[in-house]
């Protein structure tokens, strides 16, 4: 059994995934902080030193490696992991799985990014609500198509982490 939690950056995979484990009492994985470990460096230094289009290829081989073992497992995406090569379908091909997708919207997504944005390297350049609120919601209408491709939507604009995680598990029945 694999659950996987998809969402923009800031939508709180990594927070709700962690409350997600203590509940099922499944491991928890962070992709991201796979792929730190792997590189031995930080994501922003990766982007850095090597650029996106580097990560992207990494963040690609840890997916596959995740997938390829038969661990249960409740892992949190990277934000921009569904939306690069075919990584989706394979998530979404895997065998006894779900995948949730954490919905929010610009502003609340801003709201919280404002204040944690500088270890995200996608977002670490803006520097005001209006610069940042611009790009959230572009990219956001850009990458909404493949979060959209997640077996289950949690709404989870105004609500706390304790009520998202108990969405989750109503949906898993
Ligand atoms: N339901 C919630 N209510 C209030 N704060 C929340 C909620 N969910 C997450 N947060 C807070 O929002 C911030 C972003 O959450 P988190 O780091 O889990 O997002 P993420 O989706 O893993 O982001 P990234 O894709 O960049 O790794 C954190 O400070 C977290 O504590
Ligand atoms: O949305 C994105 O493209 C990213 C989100 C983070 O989880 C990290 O994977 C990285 O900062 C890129
Ligand atoms: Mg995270």
């Amino acid at each position: 059994m694999k659950l996987f939690l998809t969402g923009y950056m800031g939508s709180g995979k990594s927070l709700i995934g962690k409350k997600l484990s203590e509940k099922l009492k499944i491991p928890f994985q962070d992709l991201d902080f796979l792929i730190e470990k792997e590189a031995k460096k930080t994501i922003s230094q990766i982007f850095a030193e090597s650029g996106e289009i580097y990560f992207r290829k990494l963040e690609r081989e840890i997916l596959k490696g995740v997938l390829n073992s038969e661990a249960d497992q409740i892992i949190a995406l990277g934000g921009g992991t569904p939306c690069y090569y075919d990584n989706m379908e394979l998530i979404n091909a895997f065998t006894n799985s779900s995948s949730f997708y954490l919905k929010l919207s610009v502003e609340n997504l801003t709201r919280r990014l404002l204040k944690e944005k500088d270890h995200r390297p996608m977002i670490s350049h803006l520097n005001s609500q209006k610069e940042l609120d611009e790009f959230v919601r572009k990219h956001l209408f850009e990458r909404s198509f493949y979060y959209n491709q997640s077996k289950n939507v949690i709404d989870c604009n105004h609500k706390s982490p304790e009520e998202i995680v108990d969405l989750i598990l109503q949906k898993l029945g």
